[in-house]
């Protein structure tokens, strides 16, 4: 697929305690790599990749964020213009699980209401678990998320949960189509406070109750704001893999 066919952006943010799998998680589902060393990373990168969900060609930018609360103000600055989340903690790390409330809170301080996920990660290691299956599924309830066991390690349901987010994005791109179809007046109004391509540093949201949201301030560090379709426009994006 030629870059310039590519319709869908989203931009996914992976959030959670330090050294939970973040960045193995990430490498796995980008470069298809498992690596046993442990390097924690400072601030922000990202790598992308490319899937077909429901006919339609998606470019998935994943941001892996920094666990360590050290990186805390640097990171949320990168939340802004995600579309996605996956809250994620790992089997063998009781504080990574009590911490992914937290988490949330801390995303949707900086964007609202977006797609999130909950990822109990290393389920390799059940064995040595510190989470009682029950404690996990309760939680997700409470947050009402979809709950995924995954093994980066073992590569189990890695490729699910980015499939998962990016399914529930597209529902929701759709559900904003046919609304703004239905009323064209709302539809245009949208169209011109939401033009994002025209404006990448813009970035606005719109919440179940219909109203709109402008996060936008100069302090926005947004490389790809985009949550409609880009058809026919070349991608800001070139690179395959960036270090911020
Ligand atoms: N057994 C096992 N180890 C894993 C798994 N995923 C990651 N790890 C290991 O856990 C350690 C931490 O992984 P990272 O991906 O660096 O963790 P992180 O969440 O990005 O950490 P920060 O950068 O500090 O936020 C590394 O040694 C990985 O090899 C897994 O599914 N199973």
């Amino acid at each position: 697929m030629r870059e310039e066919e590519v319709e869908i952006a989203i931009k996914v943010v992976v959030v959670g305690n330090g050294a939970v799998g973040k960045s193995s998680m990430i490498q796995r589902y980008c470069k298809g790599i498992f690596t046993k060393d442990y390097k924690k990373t400072i601030g922000v990168d990202f790598l992308e990749r490319q899937i077909e969900v429901n006919n339609e060609e998606v470019r998935l930018m994943l941001w892996d964020t920094a666990g360590q609360e050290e990186f805390d103000a640097i990171t949320k600055a990168y939340y802004r213009g995600a579309q996605a989340c996956v809250l994620a903690f790992s089997v063998v790390d009781r504080d990574s699980f009590e911490a992914i409330e937290s988490w949330k809170r801390k995303v949707e301080a900086e964007v609202g209401e977006i797609s999130m996920v909950i990822v109990q990660n290393k389920i390799d290691m059940i064995d040595e678990a510190l989470i009682q299956p029950e404690e996990a599924e309760a939680l997700a309830k409470k947050l009402r998320l979809r709950f995924y066991n995954t093994s980066v390690k073992e590569n189990i349901n890695v490729d699910e949960v980015f499939r998962y987010l990016t399914e529930k994005y597209l529902e929701k791109l759709n559900s904003d189509e046919e609304e703004e179809h239905i009323s064209p007046q709302i539809g245009s109004d949208l169209i011109n406070s939401e033009s994002p391509h025209l404006n990448p540093k813009e970035n606005h949201y719109r919440h179940k109750n219909g109203k709109h949201r402008n996060k936008n301030d100069d302090s926005t560090i947004t490389l790809q704001p985009n949550k409609r379709r880009t058809k026919g426009r070349k991608n800001m994006f070139t690179s395959r893999c960036s270090l911020l």
